[in-house]
């Protein structure tokens, strides 16, 4: 569907008008659509932003219909020849042959994400193309879940529904389902940003002891905020009882959680990720998750996305995994849509985006 409410509202008015005027602005809608730059939206975002794009006056675009199933690469490599912006999700591989099909007229690429790691940077950059993405916006909903998440593995919730709802549930025992609590515990945050800082706040009413993290290098300011010492990535492995994975994948952060830092950690802690999967080993933290290496781990993100129902790491009690849901709220999701949609209308007037990567 190629669509700009204006050029709409002046079909519409083609309907009523006299046959040799209606000729007239038809011709004045075909030049007018032909000079609208062209764009393709590679998943059906959910609405605020596609109305900013569809009352723009200023872009027509194509979209694939669906948010159940993902464009193809086949017709995403279609799709975008000749497009003069691109709006995609995470899903899609941005890389050099899309880059080429895409062809030369492509001059912005517009992420709804804070991740940019299905991105080729270096291919975007050789070509010029600007690229907007979508951080801050899902900070809130990001630590809300991440919360959400710890609590649940820490405290065991699916294991203790699933005993209740099965008939597990008999006497109250006194050491059934215990966990880990937060109370005078050692959080530790890999990778400090807007996100981790936001967890930390979250955490610290549950009376916390302390907060840790590690990175490439100290980030004082956001530190102050949380009272975080900055520790190496050995003293974060062996102080967190709960270990909050919040860095962006990279090539240097590439399962940088593997057997050496599990081997580190304490049998009691609790293992968190809520930023990419590719930044854990997973066999490795099989490994740890079935030896009793480490007490726990919760997911909300893998390698593949979906995790196939067979992996092994879903035979594990304490393992919780979620689908990729940490940014899931209706306020945030729409939220990223219409960032996505402004930094495209924005980058493709040559203005500044609203949040634009460095390349
Ligand atoms: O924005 C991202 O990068 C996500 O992972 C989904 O919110």
């Amino acid at each position: 569907m190629w669509g700009s409410r204006m050029a709409l509202r002046r079909l519409q008015k083609i309907a009523v008008a006299p046959l040799s005027i209606k000729e007239g602005i038809a011709s004045n809608v075909q030049r007018e659509m032909s000079t609208l730059q062209r764009v393709y939206v590679t998943r059906q975002i959910p609405p605020e932003g596609l109305k900013i794009l569809k009352e723009s006056g200023q872009v027509q675009f194509e979209l694939w219909d669906s948010d159940d199933v993902p464009v193809s690469r086949a017709e995403l490599l279609k799709k975008v020849k000749g497009v003069d912006g691109l709006l995609c999700v995470l899903t899609e591989k941005i890389d050099a042959e899309l880059l080429d099909a895409a062809g030369p007229n492509l001059k912005v690429l517009s992420t709804m994400s804070v991740g940019f790691d299905h991105l080729s940077l270096d291919e975007l950059k050789k070509r010029g193309i600007r690229v907007g993405y979508t951080p801050e916006v899902l900070t809130d909903a990001v630590a809300e879940l991440t919360v959400a998440l710890l609590l649940t593995t820490s405290r065991r919730l699916v294991e203790a529904t699933h005993e209740a709802k099965t008939g597990g549930w008999g006497t109250w025992r006194t050491l059934w389902l215990c966990g880990h609590e937060l109370a005078n515990s050692t959080v530790g945050i890999l990778g400090l940003g807007r996100i981790g800082v936001a967890i930390a706040e979250r955490l610290a009413p549950f009376k916390v002891k302390k907060f840790i993290y590690t990175d490439v290098a100290p980030r004082p300011e956001l530190a102050k905020a949380i009272n975080a010492e900055y520790v190496s990535f050995d003293e974060l492995a062996k102080q967190s009882d709960f270990l909050a994975v919040c860095c962006a994948l990279t090539p240097e952060t590439k399962e940088i959680c593997n057997k050496e830092l599990f081997s580190k950690m304490k049998n009691t802690s609790i293992f968190i990720n809520t930023s990419r999967g590719g930044v854990v080993n997973q066999e490795d933290l099989y490994e740890a998750l079935a030896a009793g290496q480490i007490a726990g781990a919760g997911l909300d993100v893998t390698v593949p996305e979906p995790l196939p129902t067979n992996h092994p790491l879903f035979t594990l009690k304490n393992c919780v995994i979620l689908p990729h849901i940490a940014s899931a709220s209706y306020t945030t999701r729409n939220a990223m849509s219409a960032l996505a949609a402004n930094n495209l209308l924005l980058g493709l007037r040559g203005e500044p985006m609203i949040k634009e990567l460095k390349l």
